[in-house]
């Protein structure tokens, strides 16, 4: 199994791209909106895998609610999966709290599923698809 991406809550997603600028010596290859979770990202490629930084649009955003309860820092780890509904069934009957029923549309192209870090050892975990064809 891959690491698709790994999330990091930010207050201000500008400054954290110079940050990671600096940090990996690239720049990020993308920036997108994503309205259903209330998020700015940016994405820097890392090896096989890649950092997704998140800022807060609302304070009903879970980032915005992250950082006043924990600060910046690592937020989540996403799986790439090749059947998202099949892990989603395949979690569940191991006893994993899911976060959605069904998946949604994450950034960057992808169906998402979140599984809640209660049932996880703490850490919220995020599978994605690729959406094909
Ligand atoms: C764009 C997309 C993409 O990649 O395509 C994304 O990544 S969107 C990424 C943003 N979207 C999401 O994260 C969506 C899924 N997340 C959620 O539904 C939520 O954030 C929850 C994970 C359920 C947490 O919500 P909320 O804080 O309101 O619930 P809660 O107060 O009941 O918190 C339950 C406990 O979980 C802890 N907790 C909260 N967020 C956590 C996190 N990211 N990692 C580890 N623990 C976390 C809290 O501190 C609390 O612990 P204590 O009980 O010990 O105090
Ligand atoms: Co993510």
């Amino acid at each position: 199994m891959q690491v698709e991406h790994i999330g990091i809550a930010v207050k201000n997603c500008n400054d954290a791209n110079h940050l990671f600028e600096n940090l990996l010596g690239i720049a990020p290859y993308k920036a997108e909106k994503v309205e259903s979770e209330a998020v700015n990202t940016s994405f820097f490629h890392v090896g096989n895998t890649k950092i997704e930084l998140l800022e807060a649009t609302s304070e009903n955003s879970a980032i915005a609610k992250f950082i006043e309860k924990r600060g910046e820092g690592i937020h989540h780890i996403a799986f790439e999966v090749e059947d998202i509904y099949a892990e989603m069934e395949r979690l569940k009957s191991q006893g994993f709290q899911l976060l959605n029923e069904a998946p949604k549309r994450g950034a960057d192209n992808k169906l998402v599923c979140f599984v809640h870090p209660k049932s996880a050892n703490g850490v919220l975990v995020e599978l994605c698809q690729e959406i094909r064809g």
